[in-house]
Formats: C-alpha cells, sequence, structure tokens
C-alpha cells in the first residue's frame, strides 16, 4: 500500500512534458562535506563546472581549473568530459578525457567530488539534514515524513531495510512522531538474538515458578513497552508459537505471562523491522498470515546507503567527530570521501562509521592531518565474499600463486590486494591470506 502524504507533491514525477530535471550536486570539497546543487539551464542537460561556478555556489578550491568538466544526460546516459584542465577529472576514481556511463558516476575535479543527478528536485527542496548526530538526506527526509504520518494515524508500520540501514532510528522516529515520547517507553528486542525456548518469557514476562529457575516475577518485554512503543527487530525470525501469541496479545490487548492466571492489560504500538520479504515468509509458511496483516501493514523501505550517497561525506564527518582521538585532528580528503562513495557498504551506516574510524587512525599512525584513499582498509565496504568465491578458491586446478609472484602483483598495484588478487586471477582472500602470514604491510609498497 502506498502512504498517501501531502508530500508526495514533492515525489517529483517526470512533468507531463516528459522532460528531465538534471544537475550536479556537491557533496564533497575542501575537506568539509557539502550538500549544493548545481542545475543546468532550464530544459538544458548540460553543465560546464569550473572555479567561477563553484566559487558561486561558495565553494572555493584552488585545484580546479576556470573551465575544467562537461556533464551531460543524453538519452539516460551520462557523458563527463574534461575541458582540459591542469589537474584532471576524474570520474569513479579514474582519470578521464571523457567517459560514459547509465549509471551516475562520482565525479572529482580537484578537492571537490560530485554526483550527477537525473532530478535535482528532491535535493533543491528537502537539503541534507543532520539533526541530533543523525544525518538525512532528501530520501530520509521523506521517509522520516511518512513514517510521522503513519505513526500519527494510529497505525503500526514494518520497516524493510538492509542491515545497519538506520531501522531503529527510523522506530525511534516512529515513536517520537507517535507523540508517545515523553516519558513513555520505546523498548527494542532482536528477534534473532532470543532463544526459541525462552522467547516466551522475554517477550511476556513468567510468574515465579513458571519453569525451573524462575525465582521470582519477571516482567515481559510488551509490559515493558505498555504506554509506548515496541520495536520488534528481524521480526521474520519469531518462532511460529510466538507469533500466535503475540498476536492474540496485540488483538486482545491483553498479556498472560507464563504460569499466571490473570491476564494484564496492555496497550503497546509495535514498530517491526526486517530485511527480508514477508509475503515470501507467509507464502512458504515461515510467518504467519494473520500477523502479518496486523503488523506488517503499512510498510515502509529503507534506502541502502549506497542508494543515498550523498550522505556519505556527513557521516564521515560524524564518525570522526564522535571520537575525542580523531575529533579536529584528521579530516577526510577528497580522494577517500571519493573511494568511500565508490563502495557498495552492504554493513550500510554502521560499517562506514567504523571504518572511517578506523581509516581515521590509520591516518594519524602515518601522521597525515587528511585521511587518504589508501587509508581505507581494502575490504571494508565491499560485497562478502560468496561462498561460491572460496569454493573457487579451493579448487585444486587453481594452484596457489607462488609468492614471488604474490609479492610482484602487490608490488606492481602498490599494495592494492584487490587489485593484485585480479591480476593473479586468485580472489582477494588468497592474498590477503597470504599478506596476513607474511606478516607483509602492504603500506610500504604504496
Ligand atoms: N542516518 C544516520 N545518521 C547517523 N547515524 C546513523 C544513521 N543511520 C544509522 N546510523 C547509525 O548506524 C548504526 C546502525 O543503525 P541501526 O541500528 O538503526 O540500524 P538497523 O538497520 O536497525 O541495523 P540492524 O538491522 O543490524 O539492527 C547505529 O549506530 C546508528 O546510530
Amino acid at each position: 500500500m502506498k502512504t498517501e502524504t501531502l508530500d508526495d507533491a514533492l515525489e517529483f514525477a517526470p512533468d507531463t512534458m516528459g522532460t528531465t530535471h538534471p544537475g550536479l550536486l556537491v557533496v564533497h570539497s575542501g575537506e568539509q562535506p557539502k550538500h549544493h546543487v548545481l542545475a543546468c539551464g532550464e530544459g538544458e542537460h548540460t553543465l560546464e563546472v569550473g572555479r567561477d561556478e563553484l566559487a558561486a555556489a561558495g565553494i572555493l578550491d584552488g585545484r580546479v581549473s576556470r573551465r575544467h568538466v562537461r556533464i551531460e544526460l543524453d538519452d539516460a546516459r551520462w557523458t563527463v568530459r574534461d575541458l582540459g584542465s591542469r589537474n584532471g577529472t576524474f570520474v569513479d576514481g579514474r582519470r578521464v578525457q571523457s567517459a560514459r556511463s547509465l549509471s551516475a558516476p562520482v565525479v572529482r575535479i580537484g578537492h571537490t567530488v560530485m554526483l550527477p543527478v537525473g532530478d535535482r528536485r528532491p535535493y533543491e527542496a528537502r537539503g541534507l539534514v543532520v539533526r541530533d548526530g543523525v544525518v538525512m538526506g532528501s530520501s530520509l527526509l521523506m521517509l522520516r515524513d511518512r513514517i510521522a504520518l503513519i505513526a500519527l494515524s494510529g497505525a503500526s508500520v514494518l520497516i524493510l531495510g538492509e542491515t545497519g540501514a538506520g531501522k531503529e532510528l527510523c522506530a525511534e522516529a516512529f515513536h517520537t512522531a507517535s507523540g508517545q515520547s515523553l516519558s513513555r517507553p520505546f523498548v527494542a528486542v532482536n528477534c534473532a538474538t532470543i532463544q526459541k525456548e525462552l522467547a516466551e518469557g522475554i517477550l511476556f514476562g513468567a510468574r515465579r515458578g513458571a519453569y525451573t529457575g524462575a525465582v521470582t516475577d519477571t516482567l515481559g518485554l510488551v509490559q515493558a513497552a505498555n504506554g509506548g512503543t515496541l520495536f520488534l527487530d528481524e521480526v521474520a525470525e519469531l518462532d511460529l508459537g510466538v507469533q500466535a501469541k503475540l498476536l492474540r496479545v496485540l488483538e486482545t490487548k491483553r498479556v498472560m505471562p507464563l504460569g499466571g492466571v490473570t491476564p494484564i492489560e496492555v496497550n503497546v504500538r509495535v514498530c517491526a523491522a526486517t530485511h527480508k520479504d514477508l509475503r515470501v515468509e507467509v507464502t512458504e509458511g515461515r510467518f504467519r498470515g494473520d500477523l502479518y496483516f496486523r503488523i506488517g501493514r503499512p510498510e515502509v523501505r529503507l534506502p541502502a546507503l549506497r542508494e543515498r550517497r550523498e550522505e556519505i561525506p556527513w557521516l564521515i564527518e560524524r564518525a570522526l567527530a564522535s571520537s575525542t582521538t580523531t575529533r579536529a585532528k584528521v579530516t577526510a580528503g577528497a580522494e577517500f570521501v571519493e573511494a568511500c562513495m565508490l563502495r557498495p557498504w552492504p554493513g550500510n551506516v554502521r560499517e562506514l562509521l567504523a571504518e572511517s574510524k578506523i581509516a581515521a587512525l590509520s591516518a594519524m599512525a602515518a601522521h597525515h592531518g587528511s585521511i587518504l584513499a589508501t587509508d581505507l582498509d581494502e575490504e571494508a565496504g565491499r560485497a562478502l565474499a560468496s561462498a561460491d568465491e572460496s569454493e573457487v578458491d579451493a579448487r585444486p586446478e587453481a594452484p596457489a600463486p607462488e609468492p614471488e609472484a604474490i609479492e610482484a602483483a602487490l608490488r606492481a598495484e602498490h599494495g592494492n590486494v584487490a587489485r593484485a588478487a585480479a591480476r593473479l586471477g586468485v580472489t582477494r582472500g588468497r592474498v590477503r591470506r597470504y599478506v596476513e602470514r607474511q606478516g607483509i604491510d602492504v603500506r610500504t609498497l604504496r
């Protein structure tokens, strides 16, 4: 179901003339995160960017030439052309004269990182907000408005999203918008971590003597959330028997602790989250249909970090500011930000925050005040190795390369493990294990 909001007017469907509204989003410059939209002229699809255009947006970058780069959106393809600049144009991390791509590339000129966008209007209208340390680009701001509307309607909500993308923050936003935040409880539980045998006691409580070891009455999480919000993270992992009991609690607004005889009145709002498709879980008999219709609708989808890359420079800044070790001691260089924007981040915001801190420590250990692309761990933010990859690695017909060959490849690739592995035709894991075993410091090869 699509939740109608007043904000839907801001969803910017292509207008009836079929015109697009391309632009360029400056996301980082001069070691600082930015959020500036450079617009093509009305009805135009080409934009030239140089020192003056950036200066007009308040961005001073001495490494950008007066006429630097031209970016064009034509027939759903981006073309990026260097205009004879002194310091070059980089597209997805590689210096180019000209490049064409179907997906929007990461473009770097001088110390400035930019993202072309097919429709600049949401970025202009909503901007980017950092509130209480939470970074919200235009898609998150729209999502927050939707969640607020659902909360006000009194319904529950299901948040779909990958691990680390910020589902719990969305649940907190739901709680706050329900008008329940003032002294009302917000209780979060990760259903994947509850042992099946203990689940009922944990959720619904237990009376003394209900089972061996129950020496006192224990309060369940449902009762703890009474009057407020119960956040059921990874709800698809809840045992089927417990699902039935939870549904009953929600329908009757009464909970019966294990070993109890009198039900207790409870009033909780449920916000559930999962990275699975609950409809498939229902079809395949792992999730109860009746519970799905009670807590699985309406749903909102939290975009993965790679779908909202404009937030990455701001999140890196948050990561550095959140630790006294790194705060005001290192800043993020443009090439580091660019490298981060080119990785898929399967662990989303959680992973980016952690890896930014590690990179900052690496920069500090090397005594440079700016974090470089080479400070980013080779494996950070990359897709996790699949079982297939390890199988390939283990095949007898793929003999391990000689140590000399590995070291030569590492030297040729200046310590870059992924590129050395590609050069040797083996997996990254194999080269990385060799590096670890031999205690090779790849940074000395850079
Ligand atoms: N937009 C954001 N701005 C700042 N920090 C964020 C943002 N989104 C997530 N985080 C941080 O990233 C971490 C992971 O977020 P959260 O726990 O909400 O993710 P999740 O989707 O619930 O993850 P999981 O499914 O693994 O439980 C937390 O430390 C959170 O504070």
